[in-house]
């Protein structure tokens, strides 16, 4: 049997509703273990408790901890490692493993939209799912997987997609790249791995701002003025911003502050398309990256770890080409 390892690190899948104020909140994360007997009909299974967070209180040097602990596992007697993550930023500690992680063997990532105490909670069901497919060998060299909803999506297309629905995670215009059936587990298609950035803490600070109608560009110099290193920009569809907004981008490019500009839609490319003022073909002309197949979250934080490695434009702009 293969040896998969569990790290559990909050999430609504070890929180439980309070009798005293309705909410729900945080629990023992040692009541998952209950679930260690149905794990351990698929692999030999060893549970750790490494952090117990919701996960809108975990940051990028809690996903530098979570990955170097994987990374060990991995390098030593672990066959897979199987990650419990809240939901809500789930896509972005996804990304940041899948981004510094080498190593071939399976990383799945998994929580659960429902907590203990609800009538068909998921988490149970997300967990053994998950570690059937860390004990898979066709699930090798695919990078971090999200498994959910009897789906499994790379940790590259995946986004949260609604508030409470189960079927939450969902890969946009491409669909998950495999399913999990009762008895087989079956991959669509490859996922191909991109250059591994190193493992580190990212230190610089990166603004991510959302371009919307008559928008100006104060967010953008509030940035440059509070000392933020890099500022990834979702923009207007193929890649256009109001022009009310180009003085600032103009004033963080002269001080070699790195732009990305993605794509507020769901589908498509950003491109220089358009000729107009702000339009896609002046912003590329003013030296912004042009990132593909990333939404704004996953574009922040692969800007974070690359401006560990390099703050110049062309060497960037490498680490954001398909
Ligand atoms: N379903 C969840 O896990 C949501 C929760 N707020 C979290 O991300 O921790």
């Amino acid at each position: 049997m293969k040896k998969i390892i569990v790290l559990t690190t909050g999430g609504t899948i070890a929180m439980s509703q309070s009798d005293e104020s309705e909410g729900v909140k945080p629990q023992d994360p040692k009541a998952l273990q209950k679930t260690l007997p149905f794990l351990n009909q698929f692999a030999d299974v060893e549970m750790e408790h490494l952090f117990n967070l919701p996960s809108p209180h975990i940051t990028p040097h809690e996903m530098y901890v979570l990955a170097k602990r994987v990374q060990s596992l991995l390098q030593h007697d672990a066959d897979g490692v199987v990650v419990t993550h809240g939901t809500d930023t789930l896509e972005e500690t996804a990304y940041f493993l899948n981004l510094v992680i080498s190593n071939d063997k399976p990383v799945v990532i998994t929580g659960a939209m429902r907590s203990q105490n609800e009538l068909g909670a998921d988490g149970p069901y997300n967990l053994v799912n998950s570690v059937r497919v860390a004990a898979e060998e066709e699930a090798k060299g695919f990078g971090t997987l999200v498994v959910f909803n009897d789906e499994i999506h790379s940790a590259k297309t995946v986004t949260k997609t609604h508030t409470s629905n189960v079927a939450t995670f969902q890969s946009p215009g491409l669909g998950p790249a495999g399913l999990i059936t009762k008895r087989n587990i079956l991959f669509h298609r490859e996922l191909t791995r991109e250059k591994i950035l190193p493992l580190c803490s990212p230190k610089a600070k990166v603004a991510l701002i959302k371009a919307a109608a008559g928008m100006d560009d104060t967010m953008i110099r509030w940035a440059v003025d509070s000392g933020y290193q890099g500022i990834v920009i979702e923009a207007l569809g193929q890649g256009n911003l109001p022009p009310a907004m180009l003085p600032g981008i103009e004033q963080a490019l002269e001080k070699q502050i790195p732009i990305v500009l993605v794509s507020r839609c769901y589908h498509g490319y950003v491109q220089d398309t358009y000729d107009y003022i702000g339009g896609g073909r002046q912003l590329k002309q003013m030296g912004l990256i042009f990132a593909n197949g990333l939404n704004g979250p996953k574009a922040r934080i692969k800007l974070m770890l690359a401006l560990e490695v390099t703050n110049d434009r062309t060497e960037l702009e490498t680490y954001f080409k398909i």
